[in-house]
């Protein structure tokens, strides 16, 4: 199957220690794949370094030819709420790639906004400020940002942290779509048993790869358990790379 996104001996460091180490494989067109792994096992900085937000150390990141546009949705805490804009140009900046700073915004594209936000459950929010809406409505918001953006690659960053069940069934709705339309999506996720039952792909790390190909094979006892010691190690044996730092 045709790669969107490759990697090869990605190394990223901070602080001269690796947070991804000598990380091989490629993430195929149209494929929905989770991200998953102990605390700390490289998992945020893998999606990071393919949006180049951190400089890669060794290695690179490929995407390729006629991938489009990347959308990404970051932890909900690395985001600043306290900003003073209304629900609907939240969802506006979706089209920000496209318009930049002084394109116009026309009827049609208010419009699509709306139709956005009627997807996610959030019709009649549009005038509301974002810094009034729960953690829940929030993460609908940022989903329909990604509904404008309309890219081919979707990165989702912890997209169930501290989200209750319905807003959760509904999110994953919208990722199934993603998937069903072929957009390649890469959602890091804690949650085994929901991987297990809606993410065809996983890949496990640990840092390092510890594996990466069908669910049901990554996720069996005994790549768990090595992902598990793998970062148990790094905890207390973290080596020093010998290549730059990222941070
Ligand atoms: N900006 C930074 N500066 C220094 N170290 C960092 C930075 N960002 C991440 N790290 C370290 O890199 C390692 C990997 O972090 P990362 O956030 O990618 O892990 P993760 O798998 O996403 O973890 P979690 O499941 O806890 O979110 C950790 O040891 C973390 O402390």
């Amino acid at each position: 199957m045709q790669a969107a996104i490759s990697l090869q001996n990605l190394t990223v460091s901070y602080r001269r220690h690796p947070a991804l180490h000598h990380i091989n494989g490629s993430f195929a067109r149209g494929s929905l794949t989770a991200v998953i792994g102990p605390n700390g096992a490289g998992k945020s900085t893998l999606l990071k370094s393919i949006l180049g937000l951190v400089r890669c150390n060794d290695g690179q990141v490929v995407t390729h030819a006629d991938v489009g546009r990347i959308a990404y949705l970051p932890q909900q805490a690395e985001i600043d709420r306290s900003f003073p804009i209304t629900v609907q140009d939240c969802v506006m900046l979706g089209y920000w790639s496209r318009v930049g700073l002084w394109g116009g915004i026309d009827a049609g594209m208010v419009q699509r906004a709306q139709q956005a936000l009627a997807a996610v459950g959030l019709e009649g929010f549009a005038g509301r400020p974002i810094a009034s809406l729960s953690v829940g409505q929030f993460q609908r918001v940022l989903f329909a940002r990604i509904l404008l953006q309309d890219a081919q690659v979707i990165l989702l960053d912890e997209p169930f942290a501290a989200i209750d069940t319905r807003t959760t069934s509904d999110l994953l709705r919208i990722i199934q779509s993603w998937h069903a339309e072929q957009r390649t999506v890469i959602a890091v996720l804690h949650d085994y048993e929901q991987v297990r039952r809606a993410f065809p792909q996983s890949l496990l790390l640990a840092r390092n790869v510890v594996a990466w190909g069908d669910t049901g094979e990554v996720l069996c006892d005994e790549n768990l358990q090595r992902a598990r010691a793998m970062a148990e190690a790094v905890d207390e044996h973290a080596p020093v790379c010998a290549v730059g730092e990222s941070a």
